[in-house]
């Protein structure tokens, strides 16, 4: 017999955890994780999952979990945005991708937010979940009260010392196109571009990453968590990563995205730091415009669910370990549409794609990468990230990351921004930076 779900949620004391940061909890290989700058939530087990495919896949996913959400019983003793009930989530990018679109609810799933833990347990057998249990389940995946391990961040910086030391062979092949037809694609975009077809487009690639000694999941997650504390580090099933890419953020009424297009490698910076990313990136017209696509493509889509938006007027340079990139936040008040506040999936459904992982036109991009490309890019570049019973959430865009699709590879993707005055052989560079995040994190020099 099927049972609703039960949840219990309780605030967490510091011993508990045994750590100020979330990344200390990334112990077990199979954790669901969202975490930026040590907070955020990781989840273990599962108590519920869907699945779907094809067009509606967003929509099919909120109807599934309203119902979900509505037959739960849920004593929420915390009551802020992720207590309660919570999914991870994960969405194909495309309509046409064989990738099973998914939401999962964890057994167990363990929150630091503004410096305070909580945990919520879930049971699925009708079961009540009581104090006493969730303080169970949290000493069963942290290992003893307090023994987590201490701050996440020294813990990795460990770890990935010795890993590079010596662990077994680690080789690179190439994916969908080698890297002179991934040339010639590009080439193709921009030939597109100026006949007229279209403004912008972003083509992707994909490599893969053997390791001869295995993936271990959790210590990539820990080495991204400790390297990328400006980005989100996600880990849903085998997709992992660390994106700077914020598509729609949403507590309450109030609706947040960050929207990025416009890179340049750091290691051309050759030390000139901030000063060389105002002169080269914002200083290029080039940059620019691709930038001012990307930003146009959101605060469109986004304008009919809110009645105040802004963003400011000139870009920021948002500074990541591995590139620089051209960044604007925007902020929105949410409006009633049907007599509700949209919820962040409802947001995910109408925004995605945007020009920061599509182009401009949205229906004709999204023909070329298929033509192009020559990959099914799955959840690359698709939203990652979790809701709440509320509809509250955060979805990132899955980028900077790639798909374990084995216990010794994994799949990595990474695209660029196609403009008329894009350089094949400039864009190929940009993808390697692209790939650096994950290839550090799997212990590749390169
Ligand atoms: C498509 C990717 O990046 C997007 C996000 C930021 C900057 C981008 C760019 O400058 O091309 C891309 O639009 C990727 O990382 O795979």
């Amino acid at each position: 017999m099927k049972h609703p779900l039960r949840a219990l949620t309780v605030t967490l004391g510091p011993a508990a955890l045994g750590a100020t940061d979330l990344a200390a909890g990334l112990t077990d290989a199979e954790v669901h994780c969202w975490i930026r700058r040590g907070e955020g939530q990781i989840g273990f087990g599962e108590a519920a999952r869907f699945t779907a495919t094809g067009a509606d896949r967003f929509i099919d996913a909120e109807a599934w979990w309203k119902q979900l959400t509505l037959e739960a019983e849920v004593v929420d003793r915390v009551g802020h945005p992720g207590t309660g009930l919570l999914a991870f989530g994960s969405f194909a990018f495309s309509r046409t991708s064989h990738f099973l679109s998914r939401l999962v609810v964890p057994e167990l799933v363990i929150g630091i937010r503004d410096g305070a833990a909580w945990a919520t347990l879930v049971t699925s057998d009708g079961t009540e979940p009581t104090d006493a249990g969730v303080q169970a389940a949290v000493v069963r995946v942290l290992g003893t009260a307090g023994g987590a391990g201490g701050d996440g961040r020294t813990t990795a910086r460990a770890d990935s010392g010795a890993d590079s030391a010596g662990r077994g062979p680690v080789t690179l092949s190439p994916g969908s196109l080698g890297e002179q037809r991934w040339m010639d694609a590009v080439a193709a975009g921009v030939e597109r571009i100026a006949a007229g077809d279209l403004e912008k487009l972003v083509l992707a690639r994909d490599i893969v990453v053997h390791r001869g000694s295995g993936i271990e999941r959790h210590e990539v997650l820990r080495r991204l968590a400790a390297s990328y504390r400006d980005t989100w580090v996600y880990g849903v099933d085998g997709l992992v990563g660390a994106t700077p890419e914020m598509l729609i953020q949403v507590e309450g009424r109030t609706a947040q995205a960050r929207v990025l297009a416009g890179t340049i490698d750091r290691r051309d910076a050759n030390g000139q730091g901030l000063e060389y990313a105002e002169r080269v990136l914002a200083g290029s017209p080039k940059q620019r415009h691709e930038h001012e696509i990307a930003i146009q493509s959101l605060t469109t889509a986004l304008a009919p669910f809110s009645e105040a938006m802004n963003a400011h007027d000139e870009p920021f340079i948002l500074e990541l370990p591995n590139v620089y990139h051209l960044a604007s936040d925007v902020k929105a008040e949410l409006v009633d549409v049907e007599g509700h506040i949209p919820t962040s999936l409802a947001l995910v459904n109408a925004l995605h794609p945007t020009a920061a992982v599509c182009g401009t036109p949205t229906s004709i991009a999204g023909a070329l990468i298929r033509e192009l490309e020559a990959l099914d890019r799955g959840p690359y570049a698709g939203p990652v990230g979790w809701l709440d019973a509320a509809g509250n959430g955060e979805w990132g865009i899955a980028l900077r990351g790639g798909v374990i699709e084995t216990p010794t590879s994994m799949r990595l993707y990474a695209g660029c921004g196609i403009v008329e005055a894009s350089q094949p052989t400039a864009e190929l560079a940009e993808t390697w930076a692209k790939f650096r995040p994950m290839l550090e994190a799997l212990g590749v020099e390169r």
